[in-house]
């Protein structure tokens, strides 16, 4: 047994937390997967690397209304793919590296699983105690239940991105961030793509605006089958190394459809890592969604109150399942540690999302409906506006029909409530939104009170503002702003 002052399970967003603050402490740092999480080695960032060619492969292919003619003549995916996790997995390397050089912590590369309170046993048979453990150990895809889902055929996000050869025939299993963000990269890229979704809706908890306009969008760039949910995965009779995907539908299992395919990828949703880790010894709660129960302070709960001296963060307790919020609630758990006197909450406010599609769709807040009976429990008004890209200038360079920003705010204060944009670099476009929101400021002294470079993209955001049925004098308003306007 080997007792330590802090242990930290996953080195994603956990490993985040050791600055030069914690050299005074011995430390372990436990991770049974790539080091470095899923962010690094399988999610955010390849995903990217490969969203970001497709994009511009997106757009040669497009560009044909601007009287430009681009064709994508070749992609070099061995290439693709070896240019991004060359640079990926020397990252994870050194980080390992890095750690494990460091006097003060002690890294272990296996699995462990909670055996009491603060007390864990590695694979390898090792009992491990600390003072303080943060759990950050993530997520997995969930797979369905269906004959032929372990044919080598059929590939998580954990896989696909390393596979030899772009395919052929690809099917996209489920209709949120990762089968929308793949149905993107393989299409555009030059796969035949067929994206199959259980229920009759996509990116569903988006404003429905934003959702329909992505589905129109997707069904021209691929093919869009709704309300299917996937039954088997078989060999392809006669054809090498192709299956078939057989779908039912939900309401009447009678019907079927089957697709060919030689990639099947299945993006039916994450889940917390909670059951692998027994943390039911340690005699912390784990909510029904399966996620590890905490506090805004980031503590992980036992019997609905703190457990002494132990955190969690992450996918493994957030129901947000992003980056960002991952990062934000290790830098709570980072001074918490610290400060046990003064504890910090995150702030879950306004977090935003992005999805790295061709067109993006950003967003933030609350969405309409959402707004709405937020302001009916109010007794308060809301007033949206939706604005095209195309009616700005840039929307007209760019000649865009496909874009629009939907802003909602409150009438009486013009207080931002939600933002929802799907369109070229949505992701970037909604960022002075989220600070508008994050720091109060009114929709009217937003886009009175400051300067918008004309003839930018950023205009679509200043007309959405100007278009919502706000006060220009608004109770929110800082004084030095309104002065200015
Ligand atoms: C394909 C894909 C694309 C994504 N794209 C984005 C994006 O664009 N933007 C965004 O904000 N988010 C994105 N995400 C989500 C983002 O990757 C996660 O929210 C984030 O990585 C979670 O970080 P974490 O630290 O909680 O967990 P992780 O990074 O998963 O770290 C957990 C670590 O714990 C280890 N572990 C688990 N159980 C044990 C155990 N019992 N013992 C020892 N070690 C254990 C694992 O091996 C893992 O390394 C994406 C996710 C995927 C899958
Ligand atoms: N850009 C980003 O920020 C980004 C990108 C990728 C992933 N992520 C994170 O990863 C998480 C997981 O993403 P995800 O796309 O796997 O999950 P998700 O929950 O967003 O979507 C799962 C989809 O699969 C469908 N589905 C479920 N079971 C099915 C079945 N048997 N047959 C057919 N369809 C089925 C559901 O209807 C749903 O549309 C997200 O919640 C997100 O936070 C973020």
């Amino acid at each position: 047994m080997r007792h330590f002052d802090l242990i930290i399970i996953g080195s994603g967003s956990g490993n985040s937390i050791l600055t030069e603050d914690y050299e005074g402490l011995d430390v372990a740092l436990v991770d049974g997967g790539t080091f470095g999480g899923t962010c690094l080695n399988v999610g955010c960032i390849p995903t990217k690397m490969y969203a970001y060619p497709a994009t511009v492969a997106r757009h040669a292919r497009e560009v044909e209304r601007l009287g430009v003619e681009a064709e994508v003549t070749r992609v070099r995916w061995r290439e693709m793919r070896d240019r991004i996790f060359g640079r990926i997995d020397a990252i994870s390397r050194g980080g390992l590296d890095y750690r494990r050089s460091l006097p003060h912590v002690t890294v272990y590369a296996e699995h462990v699983r909670f055996t009491g309170p603060r007390t864990l046993r590695t694979a390898s048979g090792e009992e491990l105690t600390a003072e303080q453990i943060v759990v950050a150990a993530g997520s997995r895809p969930v797979l369905p239940e269906v004959p032929g889902i372990d044919l080598p055929q059929v590939h998580t996000s954990d896989t696909v991105m390393r596979i030899e050869e772009l395919p052929r025939r690809v099917v996209v299993v489920g209709g949120g961030y990762i089968g929308a963000e793949f149905a993107h990269v393989f299409s555009s890229l030059g796969s035949r793509v067929t994206q199959v979704n259980r229920s009759h809706r996509i990116l569903r908890y988006h404003d429905p605006e934003i959702a329909e306009r992505f589905a129109r969008e997707a069904a021209r760039q691929w093919k869009l089958e709704m309300g299917w949910a996937l039954a088997s995965v078989t060999e392809a009779e006669g054809e090498d190394g192709a299956v078939t995907a057989t779908f039912t539908d939900p309401e009447d299992p009678t019907l079927t459809m089957q697709i060919p395919a030689d990639v099947v990828l299945v993006a039916t949703g994450r889940r917390p890592n909670t059951d692998l880790l027994d943390v039911a010894a340690a005699g912390l709660d784990v909510r029904e969604d399966g996620l590890l129960a905490v506090d805004e302070q980031q503590r992980a709960l036992a019997g609905g109150t703190p457990a002494e001296g132990v955190w969690a963060l992450g996918d493994i307790s957030s129901p947000y399942q992003l980056k960002h919020v991952a990062n934000a609630e290790a830098r709570t758990v980072q001074h918490n540690l610290m400060h046990p006197g003064s504890l910090r909450a995150t702030d879950h406010r306004f977090v935003p999302s992005a999805v790295f599609t061709s067109p993006q769709i950003a967003s933030v807040g609350m969405t309409q409906a959402e707004a709405e009976q937020w302001a009916v429990e109010h007794g308060t008004e809301i007033t949206t506006k939706v604005q095209d890209y195309g009616s700005t200038a840039y929307g007209w360079a760019m000649e865009d029909h496909v874009g629009l920003c939907k802003l909602i705010a409150e009438k009486g204060t013009g207080r931002l409530l939600g933002a929802h944009l799907i369109g070229e670099e949505a992701s970037v476009l909604i960022q002075p939104l989220v600070q508008a929101m994050s720091f109060g400021l009114d929709a009217h002294t937003m886009a009175r009170g400051q300067y918008w470079i004309h003839p930018a993209l950023s205009e679509v955001v200043e007309n959405a503002l100007l278009g919502l049925e706000v006060p220009e004098h608004s109770p929110l308003a800082p004084e030095a702003l309104v002065a200015r306007r």
